[in-house]
């Protein structure tokens, strides 16, 4: 047996995938299916649990098959996924109880706002690290509990398993012998305790959660269990779990503090880290667990851009202005400037460091030379802009960056880099692989099988595709950025 590959399984928002990476990091097949999105009623977003599970497996299948592999040439399988969504199953007969509810739901807002307004909202922030918000797991787990008849009494009586999806897919993959997670998904519940590193009994019973209920928390690189022999053709070990933001670090090899990741994507995830000490943010950061090797807790900051690649796609579809998002680049390219207009895309809001959910999109300093190519141009700098202000944010509370690793859809436009670097003062490196999502969840099943010998061979891996020096002298950034803000603050006063 040669066991030479890492699969890594990499459960997405919108679709599933599934990467196989040969020893030396390098992906070598990939395969990825979509699945339907479930908007019952306006702020409501559900998956279907079995769906994601049966694509996630069927992608797992065809990316061996692809890569002309056999299970038993897979050293381990590393999971990575979709964080806070969260599912309720029968563990007899392993169904879901209810749709799973996307991180994206708003359902739990009334009860959030009685949380927040409550004696123990600065309690909560500290023991989790978390804002009170909708977008963690636990309100969305009491709000099953709640809602499904029987199942409050159920889950009393060690019936049911809660799981991020993580968990839902360890649980199928182990045909229903592993109830597991690890401590980066555990981090995005609100039901686990940051510092300690474990669920905490105050916020089980303030969110009314029987701990029966929870999965085993282990650390990222950890033996989580084998998969049935029926679904891949072999028993394989699963040695690596974590959330997609988390792997992504990972994968980005910032296994130190003050290392810095930004992921461009439909949003923009922002994530540092911090070291083996949690860190509280006064600017509406988040606390949160990085990937675990080891008995050593490790943490992380984190921010989050809601609309990033999305006004790209916005421009695209709502206002026909490109073709493709790879077109925008060109057409923000033939113009010199935005010709002083700026666009701030809080189509839903803004996230840190502004947390407005009423700030709705504007479009400023119009002029009737105003083009097309000037707002797609604004528009682009857009996602640099609101980065910036994140990365302020993340270095005036975590230390100094020395250059920020980016990855993601949308870190393939040069001038959108180039732009990101000037703002911020700071180096931009874009690496080579931007699958930094998948690589990381099979660094940590590769490390956990033996396959690699710790973090400075994977280190070592790391290559750079292209660096983007600083080149804006930093009395003009302070100029673009107070502008922008000036921009921000029009779009907040509504
Ligand atoms: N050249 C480009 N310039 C700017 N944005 C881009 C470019 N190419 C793709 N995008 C944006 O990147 C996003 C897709 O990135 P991806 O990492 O696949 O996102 P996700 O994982 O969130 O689905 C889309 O929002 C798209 O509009
Ligand atoms: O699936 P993605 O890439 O949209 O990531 C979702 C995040 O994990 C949500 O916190």
């Amino acid at each position: 047996m040669t066991r030479t590959h890492l699969l890594a399984l990499d459960q997405g928002t919108s679709s599933s995938r599934a990467i196989v990476f040969d020893r030396e990091g390098r992906l070598v097949a990939m395969a990825q299916r979509e699945f339907a999105q479930h908007y019952p009623q306006p702020g409501w977003v559900e998956h279907e649990a079995e769906e994601i599970w049966q694509t996630q497996l069927a992608t797992a299948r065809e990316a061996l098959a692809k890569a002309g592999l056999q299970a038993q040439d897979i050293a381990s399988i590393g999971i990575t996924n979709q964080r806070e969504t969260t599912v309720l199953w029968d563990r007899k007969t392993g169904e879901p109880l209810h749709r799973a509810i996307v991180w994206q739901d708003r359902r739990t807002e009334p009860f959030c706002a009685e949380l927040r307004a409550s004696s123990e909202a600065a309690d909560i922030r500290a023991r989790t690290g978390l804002v009170i918000d909708p977008y963690f797991s636990g309100t969305k787990l009491r709000w099953l509990l709640e809602h499904i008849p029987g199942a409050r009494a159920r889950a009393e009586g060690g019936e049911l398993a809660f799981g991020t999806i993580d968990s839902w897919l360890l649980w199928r993959l182990t045909g229903g012998r592993v109830h597991a997670t690890d401590v980066s998904n555990a981090s995005r519940t609100m039901l686990f305790n940051l510092g300690a590193g474990d669920w905490d009994d105050a916020l089980l019973a303030r969110l009314q959660v029987p701990r029966s209920l929870l999965p085993a928390v282990h650390p990222s690189c950890h033996r989580f269990g084998e998969t049935d022999p029926m679904l891949l053709g072999a028993a394989l070990p699963i040695d690596g779990v974590a959330g997609d933001q988390q792997a992504a670090l990972f994968g980005q090899a910032c296994f130190e503090a003050g290392l810095v990741k930004n992921t461009y994507g439909t949003g923009c995830f922002m994530l540092m880290h911090t070291g083996a000490q949690a860190r509280a943010s006064s600017q509406g950061l988040l606390g949160t667990r990085a990937a675990q090797v080891g008995s050593q807790a490790q943490f992380a900051l984190e921010g989050a851009v809601f609309i990033g690649g999305a006004v790209v796609q916005w421009l695209r579809d709502g206002l026909h202005a490109v073709r493709s998002s790879s077109e925008v680049e060109a057409l923000a390219a033939s113009v010199p400037d935005t010709g002083g207009v700026m666009f701030v895309p809080a189509f839903t809001g803004l996230g840190a460091p502004y947390w407005d959910a009423d700030a709705r999109g504007a479009i400023v300093g119009l002029t009737r030379g105003s083009t097309t190519a000037h707002i797609a141009r604004a528009a682009v700098e857009a996602i640099a802009f609101q980065s910036a202000a994140l990365l302020q944010a993340m270095a005036s509370e975590g230390g100094p960056v020395a250059e920020l690793r980016v990855d993601g859809g949308a870190s393939v436009n040069n001038t959108l880099m180039q732009l990101q670097a000037d703002l911020t003062g700071v180096p931009v490196v874009r690496p080579r692989v931007t699958e930094t999502t998948a690589l990381g969840a099979a660094y940590l099943a590769g490390l956990g099988a033996g396959v690699w010998s710790g973090l400075p061979e994977l280190a070592a891996h790391w290559q750079v595709d292209r660096r983007f020096e600083p080149q804006m002298p930093r009395s003009q950034a302070a100029e673009r950025l107070a502008a922008w803000e000036h921009a921000v603050r029009q779009a907040r006063a509504r």
